[in-house]
């Protein structure tokens, strides 16, 4: 068969900022855009648009100025606007060569926006995309509100399409603006103007108002689109873009005829860099990147995995470099304990596990969270048995905390059968803690592994209510895990999580 080649143009940087309370620094954007292009391998990035502030023309320098060392520039773009010289001014000064002229694709923006008629508006563009012509720059053209353009004035697309067609532009950007596609329109629409203008490349540019924009994107390519637009995590304004992750993996399994150039492996890691970034923390169950995606957590699931992987699907965790796991709660059975029980090395007898699975049961019946690394301690607990050794203990700590004054930490712990103490400053009770904890591993030339999530929260109901419940996501060389503490003081809470963290070191 043979494939088409699908073009992925990545906007996080300049639609995916657009997210209200969104905005990347440059180097936060330059760092992206190298990622994106370099390791994601997407064919180009849209990072910015025209005239927004000097912090963003200061980003784009920078962007292109490292584009055009690594010979990439050709794929830098920039949404600019039908403004006679203005937006062509700042394209110059950012050193960008390709610009995404934003158009009107309905007849209702162009009168009540831009209060123009078409053929004035036409009579702009062309001045515009000639200049850009004689300063070296390529042209992309965007028909804004195309969706409902193509709905309500689609004599005015045609008119604007036909004037296109007669113009030195490589591409033409379908964007449904309002994300009032759905999926069948989307193909109608595409595929009318495919056969209309078989020489005009079209893009198609979705947005997620209804949750239809990876269908979209679908029904977008099988019409003819030869590119598509996403952004990491669907980023974008109101409810965001079609997401990269979802969108790739789609196209993928269910578009065998398509083939596109983007490595699905760096797909979790660009995710939960933007998030960082972002400060937009991803959905537990966003599909591909959200934390429980790849979780089973139902008994009967679990068991099933065990005889045939009987509850996979195609979308296999380890094809973006994650690993599936098994829930611990109040749906969990034997399979779930199991499971989890192996990869921690622990075998128990058929007997035992029963009661370790019961008394995971009622504490999931309590709202309470099991992490893997808790099962030592349940077992310790049900089975009256010293299934944890204790190798580490913290035996004193005092916590300083001042206005004005850095919170500082002294910390006094036993590792095996030797004792530390020392001192250290940072910027929270926890941190200077946690500092004074690296320093005595420092002697020990041991790193410990990196915090990537701190998670606290108030588990509801019954005899929790009080209590303070504290998450930490853990990070060393070939593994995550997450470890638990539980205080009515947050930050005991936390130290007892990270107690148990200490537990799991070799
Ligand atoms: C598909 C999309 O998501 S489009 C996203 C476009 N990107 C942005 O809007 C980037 C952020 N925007 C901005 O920073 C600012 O709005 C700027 C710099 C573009 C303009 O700012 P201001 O001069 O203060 O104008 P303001 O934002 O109030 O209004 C937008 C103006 O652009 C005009 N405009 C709208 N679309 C276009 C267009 N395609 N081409 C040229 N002008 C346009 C409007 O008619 C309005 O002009 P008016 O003030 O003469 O009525």
């Amino acid at each position: 068969m043979k494939r088409r080649y699908i073009e992925i143009m990545d906007t996080t940087l300049r639609d995916g900022e657009q997210t209200s309370g969104v905005s990347f620094s440059a180097s936060e954007k330059l760092a992206l855009a190298q990622l994106l292009l370099t390791e994601v391998r997407v064919d180009r990035v849209e990072v910015a648009s025209a005239r927004v502030s000097a912090g963003e023309l200061e980003a784009v320098q920078q962007i292109t100025t490292w584009a055009a060392s690594a010979g990439l520039l050709d794929k830098i773009e920039v949404l600019t606007f039908v403004d006679g010289k203005a937006s062509l001014d700042w394209m110059r000064a950012s050193g960008a060569k390709v610009m995404n002229l934003l158009t009107k694709g309905s007849l209702n923006h162009l009168i009540h926006q831009l209060k123009k008629s078409p053929d004035e508006h036409f009579a702009d563009i062309r001045l515009v995309i000639e200049e850009a012509q004689q300063e070296g720059l390529q042209t992309n053209v965007y028909l804004e509100d195309w969706s409902n353009g193509m709905r309500n004035s689609p004599d005015y697309v045609f008119q604007l399409l036909d004037f296109l067609q007669t113009q030195p532009i490589r591409r033409a950007l379908l964007p449904d603006t309002l994300g009032i596609l759905t999926p069948s329109e989307t193909y109608a629409f595409i595929s009318q103007l495919v056969s209309r203008y078989p020489t005009i490349h079209f893009d198609f540019h979705a947005h997620n108002d209804y949750d239809l924009s990876v269908a979209n994107v679908l029904e977008g390519i099988r019409a003819g689109a030869q590119g598509i637009h996403l952004t990491v995590n669907g980023l974008g304004e109101r409810a965001g873009n079609a997401p990269m992750a979802s969108a790739i993996a789609a196209l993928r399994d269910f578009m065998p005829d398509v083939k596109m150039g983007v490595t699905e492996k760096s797909l979790y890691q660009v995710s939960k860099i933007v998030e960082t970034f972002s400060g937009l923390r991803i959905p537990d169950n966003k599909p591909v990147v959200g934390d429980n995606v790849f979780t089973q957590t139902a008994g009967i699931h679990a068991d099933g995995d065990k005889k045939n992987n009987l509850y996979f699907n195609a979308l296999l965790p380890e094809r973006f470099g994650r690993k599936r796991s098994y829930a611990l709660g109040k749906t969990s059975g034997k399979a779930n304990i199991e499971n989890n029980l192996r990869e921690l090395g622990i075998q128990l007898s058929e007997n035992d596990l029963k009661k370790v699975t019961q008394r995971v049961i009622e504490l999931g019946d309590q709202k309470e969270v099991v992490t893997r690394e808790d099962l030592p301690y349940v077992i310790a607990d049900v089975l009256n048995t010293n299934a944890v050794v204790s190798r580490v203990e913290i035996l004193n700590y005092v916590l300083t905390h001042s206005k004005d004054l850095k919170p500082s930490a002294t910390l006094r712990m036993r590792i095996n059968e030797e004792q530390f103490e020392e001192s250290a400053q940072g910027d929270g009770q926890y941190d200077a803690f946690m500092n004074a904890l690296k320093k005595i591993y420092g002697k020990k030339n041991q790193t410990l592994p990196v915090l990537t999530d701190y998670a606290v929260r108030i588990p509801t109901g019954g005899r929790t209510d009080a209590l303070c419940e504290t998450i930490i996501t853990w990070k060393d060389k070939n593994r995550e895990f997450k470890t638990r503490g539980l205080d009515s003081d947050q930050t005991v809470s936390a130290i007892k999580a990270t107690q148990k963290m200490l537990n799991t070191l070799d």
